[in-house]
Parts: structure tokens; C-alpha cells; sequence
């Protein structure tokens, strides 16, 4: 029987997200830390563990079918290799920044300046939309020192939450791309790897999508209900149960998790009471 070959990443950022993703879908890995191939127990999968930059290779030969992966190393090595999903974790931009000393008067002032950076496709297609010329630096890591030590006059380089750039004195001027950890596929994929692949994704798009809802519970004066189900719409319509108070009801519905504060407050001025919130493991749609 045919069996799914997904790269993770060996070690580093994406690596244990990576892992509990595939724990949270109900696939149950050996993963044994020096093991370099392994095999699920209850599902056609074998997971390969791989750097994050050698992989769109073994996507683009067709060595491996599909991978979870930093987009960001997709857009940068990966041409023809399809995102099958967006996974919401290690979310982080590639963006320009130069020395806080410098000023910064637009992105022309670019022109002819020494970048370093270790994401010369990705810089070199800015450079090209914006008809600018300038001479890239490439290196493989502390990218942020360049400027400092006299090598680079900006960089282009992943920024989370800015600490890097700040420790380094540097200023965040231009955004290139936005990133995060997505699944991707391999062009040369097989009809049957593809089958469980969609299997897979499934279950993926169910805890993604329960990750980002809320089930909420509370009771209600009657007379109150129609105002609150207009707030909380639920996935067909929330359920609403009587309580043993009369004239009261429970009612239960999901909500996503980013419009949370904004219906709690709403719900409070309608009188409702007793509001839990909730998370869900699981949303079969
Ligand atoms: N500070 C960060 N915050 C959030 N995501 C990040 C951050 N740094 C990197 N990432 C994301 O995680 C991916 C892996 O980064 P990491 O530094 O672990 O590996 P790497 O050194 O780029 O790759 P390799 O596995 O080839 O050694 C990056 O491609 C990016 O998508
Ligand atoms: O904006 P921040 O939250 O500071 O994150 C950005 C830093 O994180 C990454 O480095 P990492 O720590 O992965 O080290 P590496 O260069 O060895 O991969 C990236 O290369 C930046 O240097
Ligand atoms: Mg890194």
C-alpha cells in the first residue's frame, strides 16, 4: 500500500509545531530524535526530517510529496510547488531594514546600496519591480550583524518581533513578503499519495479550524433569545435549550476565536448571564 513521504523540518523553528500538528490530526509518529525517516502507526504516512532549505529540492525532484514548510523558503527556492494550506504557526515577514542612524527617504534611496541577506531571489525580484539596482551580500545567518560590521548598508532578513533588528540598531523600512508554515505539495505527486493527502488535509483544515472558533455557553431570559441569536449565528443556528427556571434558556454556539471580545460584550448588555467559553478540539464541517 502507498504511503504519503512528507518532509518536517529535522530541528529549529517550524520543527515541534510541525510535530503537534500531525499529533493534534491523530497521526501517531516514533520519533525517535536521531532518526532521520519515520513511520506513522495509524496512517500512510512516512515523515522525513530534513532541513527547511534543502526541501523545496526534494519537492521540485519529486524525492518527497508533500511538506510543511516556511512559504517564505517556498518563494524563494520553490517555483511550481503548491500550498495546499496555510497552517497559522511561525508566522514572520522577510522585510528590508537599514542602520536607525540612516535616514530613509523612500525606497529609491535603495539604489546602488550593498544588501545582505540570505534570500537573493526574493530580494532580486524587489529589486526588479521597483527598478532598482544594488549589490547583494549573500550569507547564510547573522545577516543582521552586516551593516555593523561594515559589509552591507541594509539587509533583507525574517523579523518576528523586531528584537533582532532592534538589538542590532536597525530599522524595519520595507516589507517584502509576508510568511508562515503552510503544507505544500510536489508536482510530481502520485494519484494515490494525493488521496491521502487530501485525507490529510482534511483533518488539517478540522483542527485549524476548531483552533480559531470558541464554543460558547449561556443562559438567557426568553424573552432575550432573538437578539442574541442575531449576535451569535452559530454553523447552521445555536442550540438553545430550556433551563429548569422557567422563562430562562441555555444556549450554545461557536463563534471565531478573533471575534471574541466583541461578542461578549455585546452579549453582556443583552442580559445574558452565565457565559463560558470554550475550546474546541475538533470541527468536522
Ligand atoms: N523569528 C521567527 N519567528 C517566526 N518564524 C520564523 C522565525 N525565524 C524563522 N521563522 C520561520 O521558520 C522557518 C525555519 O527557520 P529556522 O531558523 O528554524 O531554519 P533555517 O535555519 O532557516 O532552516 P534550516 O532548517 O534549513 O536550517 C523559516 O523559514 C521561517 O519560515
Ligand atoms: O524578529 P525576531 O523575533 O527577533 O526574529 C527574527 C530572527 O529570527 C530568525 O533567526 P533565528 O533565531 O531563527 O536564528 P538563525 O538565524 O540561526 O536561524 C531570523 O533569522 C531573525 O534573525
Ligand atoms: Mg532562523
Amino acid at each position: 500500500m502507498s504511503k504519503l513521504k512528507i518532509a518536517v523540518q529535522k530541528s529549529g523553528r517550524l520543527h515541534d509545531d510541525s510535530m503537534k500538528i500531525l499529533k493534534e490530526v491523530g497521526i501517531s509518529i516514533d520519533n525517535g530524535r536521531d532518526q532521520l525517516k519515520a513511520s506513522a502507526k495509524n496512517f500512510p504516512l512516512e515523515v522525513f526530517y530534513l532541513r527547511n532549505g534543502d526541501i523545496p529540492q526534494y519537492l521540485k525532484d519529486g524525492i518527497i510529496d508533500a511538506a510543511i514548510i516556511g512559504e517564505n523558503v517556498l518563494i524563494e527556492n520553490g517555483n511550481n510547488i503548491g500550498i495546499v494550506e496555510k497552517l497559522g504557526f511561525s508566522s514572520c515577514r522577510v522585510s528590508l531594514a537599514i542602520p536607525k542612524s540612516d535616514a530613509y527617504s523612500g525606497i529609491q534611496s535603495l539604489n546602488g546600496k550593498r544588501i545582505a541577506t540570505s534570500y537573493p531571489n526574493t530580494v532580486n525580484a524587489f529589486l526588479a519591480k521597483n527598478n532598482l539596482k544594488a549589490q547583494l551580500h549573500i550569507i547564510n545567518g547573522s545577516v543582521e550583524i552586516a551593516p555593523n560590521i561594515g559589509l552591507a548598508d541594509a539587509i533583507v532578513d525574517i523579523v518576528s518581533s523586531g528584537s533582532t533588528l532592534f538589538k542590532n540598531n536597525l530599522e524595519e523600512v520595507e516589507v517584502l513578503l509576508q510568511s508562515e508554515a503552510v503544507l505544500a505539495v510536489s508536482p510530481k505527486i502520485g494519484v494515490e499519495e494525493q488521496t491521502i493527502l487530501n485525507k490529510l488535509q482534511f483533518r488539517l483544515q478540522s483542527v485549524l479550524k476548531a483552533r480559531n472558533s470558541r464554543y460558547v455557553l449561556l443562559n438567557a431570559p426568553n424573552e432575550k433569545l432573538d437578539e442574541i441569536i442575531r449576535i451569535l449565528p452559530g454553523m447552521k443556528s445555536p442550540t438553545v435549550l430550556p433551563l429548569a427556571k422557567t422563562g430562562w434558556s441555555s444556549l450554545h454556539s461557536v463563534i471565531d476565536k478573533n471575534d471574541f471580545w466583541g461578542i461578549i460584550d455585546a452579549l453582556k448588555e443583552t442580559g445574558a448571564e452565565g457565559i463560558l467559553v470554550c475550546p474546541i478540539e475538533n470541527m468536522v464541517l
